[in-house]
């Protein structure tokens, strides 16, 4: 494969919201170009990027390696822009989407990017609340040093699961805090006063069938 090479915008006041499944930052950078790799020859550009996690640290990463599950997994999701005109039209499609995935380590150091989010949720508490994080954010500083990285062809993990996505999911993981996570946690699913916090939001891996498995160590 080519390698993969991406370029992302430094943007401020990017909106966050609550889903009710977890946090989502909308970061449309049309400046933006994630390309190579198992790509082919088009070019994706970055629509949001959200992350999954679990109950407990041992769990909450939506792929696992070798059976081992990480605490938690950002996902950088892209779309198409050489061959479809918008997100929607290119989640029709095996090609359309493009989804980098990087794992949560729990260690003794806070993030200082997650911890960008992170200082953001207390005004998130509930479902469809959104606020805009005045921190300026690179979705560079969010992958990990070494750029190895496994692909195959897959699909989104919450309903629909459209079979629209080319997974690129990094070797490296990067390290949180248990308190980061905890914080995360405390997000509502509610959008009233009852709290039903997201104590956990990934889903666990499905067969990977008769689907091939690259891998490319950068
Ligand atoms: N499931 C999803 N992303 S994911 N978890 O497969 O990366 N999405 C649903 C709508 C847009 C992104
Ligand atoms: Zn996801």
């Amino acid at each position: 494969m080519k390698k993969l090479t991406f370029a992302y915008e430094s943007q401020s006041d990017l909106r966050i919201l609550n889903t009710g499944h977890g946090w989502k930052v909308e970061a449309p950078q049309s400046g933006s170009r994630l390309e190579g790799g198992p790509l082919g020859e088009d070019i994706y550009q970055l629509e949001q990027f959200h992350c999954h996690w679990g109950e407990t640290s041992a769990e909450g990463s939506e792929h696992t390696v070798d059976g081992r599950a990480y605490a938690g997994e950002l996902h950088l999701v892209h779309w198409n822009t050489t061959k479809y005109q918008s997100f929607a039209e290119a989640a029709q499609h095996p090609d359309g989407l493009a989804v980098l995935g990087v794992f949560f380590d729990v260690g003794n150091e806070s993030n200082d990017e997650i911890e960008k989010i992170v200082s953001t949720l207390s005004e998130i508490k509930f479902k469809g609340q959104f606020t805009d994080i005045p921190d300026v954010i690179d979705p560079t500083t969010f992958l990990p040093s070494g750029l190895g990285y496994w692909t195959y062809l897959g699909s989104l993990t919450t309903p629909p699961c459209n079979e629209c996505v080319i997974w690129i999911v990094y070797k490296e993981p990067i390290t949180v805090t248990e308190e980061q996570l905890v914080q995360f946690r405390c997000l509502s699913a509610c959008s009233g006063e009852a709290e039903e916090f997201i104590v956990k939001n990934y889903r666990p891996p499905q067969p990977l069938g008769n689907r091939a498995l690259r891998e490319c160590n950068a």
